[in-house]
């Protein structure tokens, strides 16, 4: 059996900044992964997604520009958009191979299951180590519908290795992967249907958010089914037809699946080690990301932290000063996220009904995008921006920005949260004319109007 100062299991987005830290600082580090170096981000999320949809907004907004006056004809190469999308993939993924390779990482391609309290094992190789991260990530949940095992659906995992655009696809799930690719083919010319159990899009957000985005889907001609489920899956020629709860049925060339995510955590055998999972199957962790087994951390999606890379890549940060001595948590920090649709969704902290569940005295002030000179002069409708705050501190709470690239405007709201600044710090900011920016200022300046 080997020995290591360090065993990292998973090549997720906290998992190689900490393995290749420690490796630098002189440690012997072992690093297990099943699969493609890098993890979901790199092969089966971010990277390739945004990649992706670079096109199908650069189709989206060419055609949209009818509006501005400027007719186009779009004739989209989806192939190349998907090589391109393929190129970048490999390229990120070479750079994690390499950046693990310079820092001297020895890395097993292969599962890891825990064999003793710090024994990890895989099918050649058997290490022990003082040391544990596990960041192991998660997989699409597939539902148990009849007929649809042994299709060919798709995932988020498969969905990039498409050569040919679907006449028309069918989307079972209205969350993020959903939304984002499904406007996105559509963008690129498929016939696109979104199935919602529910009688929302995105229905963690306001309904408001949910409205908006539901029109802008609309405007991209994708038919949103709401409040059906899929009973039965048929696949016959090369054509998936679904029956649906409401007598319908709908027919395509492809089916998406995405309803949600599963922990990696079944191989992990992590009983072995004494690690607890929750009912779900995430792994327990502490405030200092420990598990139930001191010397075992676990950090990322399979931890139940919120889904998203620089929330994985925070964990990291934090679990390494911790280890290095530092009183750090992972419960004191601002998280911002965004949904790249069109328009895009930028979210930061609280929503007005959260804050008021907490009991606190908070206010929403709200700004359509129609009110504000940038959207008037470059023709977007659709959106809104939106700020709570405490009214007994003055603190801002939280953001909800609908609209254009709004994923790169909510960043002003988390550095500003994590300054603790009062609203009145950007209502007097001076911002620039014509910007979006422009329009934040003018935000907070309703407090005072409204009051
Ligand atoms: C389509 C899609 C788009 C996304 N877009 C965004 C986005 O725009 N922005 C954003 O912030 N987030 C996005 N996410 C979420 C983001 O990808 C994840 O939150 C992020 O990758 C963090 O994951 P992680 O570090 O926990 O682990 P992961 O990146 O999932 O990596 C875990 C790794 O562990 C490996 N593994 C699992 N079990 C074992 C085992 N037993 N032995 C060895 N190896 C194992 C896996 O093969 C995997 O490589 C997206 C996700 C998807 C699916
Ligand atoms: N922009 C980003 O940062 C980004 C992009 C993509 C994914 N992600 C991460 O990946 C995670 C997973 O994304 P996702 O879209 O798979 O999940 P999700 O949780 O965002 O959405 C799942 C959707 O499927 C629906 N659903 C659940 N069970 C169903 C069933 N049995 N039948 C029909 N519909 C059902 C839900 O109501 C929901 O609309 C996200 O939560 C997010 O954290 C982030």
């Amino acid at each position: 059996m080997e020995t290591a100062d360090l065993i990292v299991i998973g090549s997720g987005q906290g998992g190689i900044p900490l393995a290749t830290d420690f490796a630098k600082a002189g440690h012997k580090v072992v690093l297990f992964e099943r699969d493609a170096l890098g993890g979901s981000c790199v092969n089966y999320g971010c990277t390739p997604s945004k990649a992706f949809l670079a096109a199908a907004h650069a189709a989206g907004r060419a055609r949209q520009a009818a509006k501005l006056g400027i007719n186009t004809q779009v004739q989209v190469d989806f192939p190349r958009v998907m090589e391109r999308v393929r190129g970048i993939r490999a390229r990120f993924n070479q750079g994690v191979r390499q950046r693990l390779e310079n820092a001297r990482v020895q890395v097993v391609c292969a599962e890891a299951s825990f064999t003793g309290e710090r024994i990890v094992t895989s099918k050649d190789v058997t290490v022990q180590a003082p040391l544990i991260v596990i960041n192991t990530g998660t997989s699409s949940a597939i539902p148990d519908i009849p007929g649809l095992a042994g299709t060919p659906y798709l995932t988020n995992r498969n969905f990039f290795d498409l050569k040919e655009l679907p006449k028309r696809l069918l989307v079972i799930g209205a969350g993020y992967i959903g939304l984002e690719l499904g406007q996105g083919l559509a963008r690129l010319g498929s016939e696109t249907h979104l199935i919602v159990r529910g009688d929302r899009v995105l229905a963690q957000e306001e309904a408001d958010v949910s409205q908006t985005l539901a029109a802008a889907l609309q405007l991209d001609g994708i038919s949103v089914h709401f409040q059906v489920n899929v009973e039965q899956v048929d696949y016959n020629n090369n054509i998936f037809t679904l029956t649906l709860s409401n007598g319908e049925s709908l027919a395509g060339e492809a089916l998406m699946v995405v309803i949600g995510r599963k922990p990696n955590t079944d191989a992990l055998n992590v009983a072995a080690a004494g690690v607890e999972l929750d009912k779900k199957g995430f792994i327990k962790i502490n405030d200092q990301f420990q598990t139930t087994t001191q010397g075992i951390y676990a950090i990322g999606d399979a931890a139940g932290q919120p889904a998203f890379t620089h929330v994985s890549w925070e964990d990291y940060r934090r679990l390494k000063a911790i280890l290095c001595g530092e009183q750090r948590t992972r419960s004191d920090r601002v998280l911002g996220y965004a949904v790249y649709t069109e328009p895009q969704v930028g979210r930061v902290g609280m929503t007005l009904e959260q804050a008021t569940k907490q009991g606190i005295n908070a206010r929403a002030v709200t700004l359509p995008i129609d009110q504000i000179a940038r959207g008037i002069e470059w023709g977007h409708d659709l959106g809104f921006y939106r700020m709570v705050i405490d009214r007994d501190t003055n603190k801002i709470l939280g953001a909800t920005l609908v609209g254009y690239e709004t994923a790169e405007l909510v960043h002003v709201f988390l550095s500003l949260m994590e300054a603790d600044a009062t609203w009145q710090v950007l209502e007097q900011s001076v911002h620039i004319h014509p910007t979006y920016g422009e329009a934040l200022p003018s935000l907070a300046r309703l407090l005072i109007e409204d009051d």
